[in-house]
């Protein structure tokens, strides 16, 4: 019996988690969980599943829901998400909060030497050296969630990783996979919502529209395979079946397919070594799906995409300022502050005129993601 602990329980990834803790009851327990805003899943989810400990964005939505369910220890806010991730019990951390909110808890519990289990990618792109430097320190295994991870650390089970080529991750393209650059001038949020493939949060749907989705997951593949930049390639892939591939010296390439369901990496980071059978999982049928099409990465057109591989080769707090500078520009998107093409523009603009610090500490990552989202405020204002 596994415990656990889960950050955003609440949200597209933590949903999907707590899916698969109700269908294997005997294999997992949820001893913790956070949530934000949305009270009404937190109850619902307390009531399937009476962890420990819950915390809150909001101390008024602990006090509340404390009278509600005494038998639950209740916390909030920023101390709310370590006091989760380090929950004594658990031996394994799901880490499904959005950005980079989550990087104090998870080094916390690394601390502890937990079992990550990490879909949270804006944790490892905004300060990824620390992260792998204290899990090494601590013998704390970082497992990928995120579905293109997921595959390639399937894909080189077994294997020798000084015998990799390169790693090629899949790329859906998002919901304007199709348009010109002059045809993104008028989109709108709905349409950008509006993944072809996948069901996800607001966030990372817009990231895939922008392609920084697949920017950020470059810089993951850094961080968590330790391969460089120019052996990280990405390939439009329009159907997300294959979720990513590995190329071996010998030219062999070895991918993991699958239907585009975020449940299956999401259970192999919670079972593995062992894989469970998926409850309710729809099968591959490639004789149905008839045929597979593969195109290259046009750079110009998919802007964000080169702005996170100039991020990812300069490091430093670079990485911090571009991520901060996004998760901030797409909360502007999504609140209609912006139009789309301005969330590439302003990355930019912040880049261009960051002062990068190379292999800069807790304390400076914290100070650049602050001071970058005040400086993408007072540029729209
Ligand atoms: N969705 C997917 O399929 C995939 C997601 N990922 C990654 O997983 C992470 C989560 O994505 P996703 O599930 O889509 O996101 P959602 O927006 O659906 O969920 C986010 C979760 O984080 C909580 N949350 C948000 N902000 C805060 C905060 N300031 N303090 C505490 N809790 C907070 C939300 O709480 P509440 O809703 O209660 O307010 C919710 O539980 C992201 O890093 C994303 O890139 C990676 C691969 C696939
Ligand atoms: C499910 C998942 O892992 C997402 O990150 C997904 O990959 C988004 O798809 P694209 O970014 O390829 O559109
Ligand atoms: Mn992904």
């Amino acid at each position: 019996m596994k415990k656990i602990s889960l950050l955003g329980a609440t949200g597209s990834i933590g949903i999907q988690t707590i899916d698969i803790l109700l269908n294997n009851p005997e294999s997992f327990q949820l001893v913790a969980l956070s949530s934000g805003k949305n009270i009404e899943k937190t109850r619902e989810i307390i009531s399937q599943l009476n962890p420990e400990l819950v915390s809150v964005q909001d101390e008024q939505d602990a006090v509340a829901l404390a009278k509600e369910f005494p038998q639950i220890h209740f916390t909030f806010g920023a101390k709310g998400l370590v006091e989760v991730a380090t929950h004594p019990d658990s031996t394994v951390l799901v880490n499904a909060v959005l950005g980079s909110v989550g990087l104090e808890s998870t080094l916390a519990a690394i601390r502890m030497s937990k079992t990550i289990a990490i879909a949270n990618k804006e944790t490892l792109v905004t300060a990824g050296h620390l992260v792998m430097a204290e899990a090494k320190k601590y013998n704390a295994p970082i497992l990928p969630v995120d579905s293109e991870h997921s595959a390639l650390f399937q894909s080189m089970n077994g294997e020798n990783p000084k015998q990799i080529e390169r790693l090629i991750l899949t790329a859906s393209g998002g919901s304007f996979r199709d348009k010109t650059r002059e045809e993104l001038k008028n989109v709108t949020v709905k349409d950008a919502l509006n993944h072809p493939n996948w069901s996800m949060g607001a966030k990372i749907t817009i990231d895939s529209a922008t392609m920084m989705n697949k920017g950020l997951e470059v810089i993951e593949a850094n961080v968590l395979f330790d391969m460089p930049f120019d052996r990280i390639d990405v390939l439009l892939h329009k159907e997300s079946i294959i979720h990513s591939l590995v190329e071996y010296h010998d030219t062999s390439v070895i991918a993991q397919l699958g239907t585009p369901d975020m449940r299956v990496p999401i259970q192999y980071a919670l079972s593995y070594p062992d894989r469970l059978p998926l409850v309710e999982g729809t099968r591959l049928d490639l004789a149905k799906i008839g045929q597979l099409n593969f195109r290259e990465v046009d750079f110009d057109r998919f802007r964000a995409l080169k702005l996170a591989y100039d991020a990812g080769r300069a490091g430093g707090t670079m990485l911090t300022a571009m991520n901060a500078a996004n998760e901030a520009a797409v909360g502007l998107f999504l609140q209609e502050k912006i139009t789309f093409l301005q969330i590439e523009e302003i990355i930019e603009q912040i880049m261009n005129n960051h002062h990068n610090i190379l292999a800069p500490d807790l304390e400076t990552i914290l100070h650049v993601d602050t001071e970058t989202r005040k400086s993408v405020e007072s540029m729209v204002k």
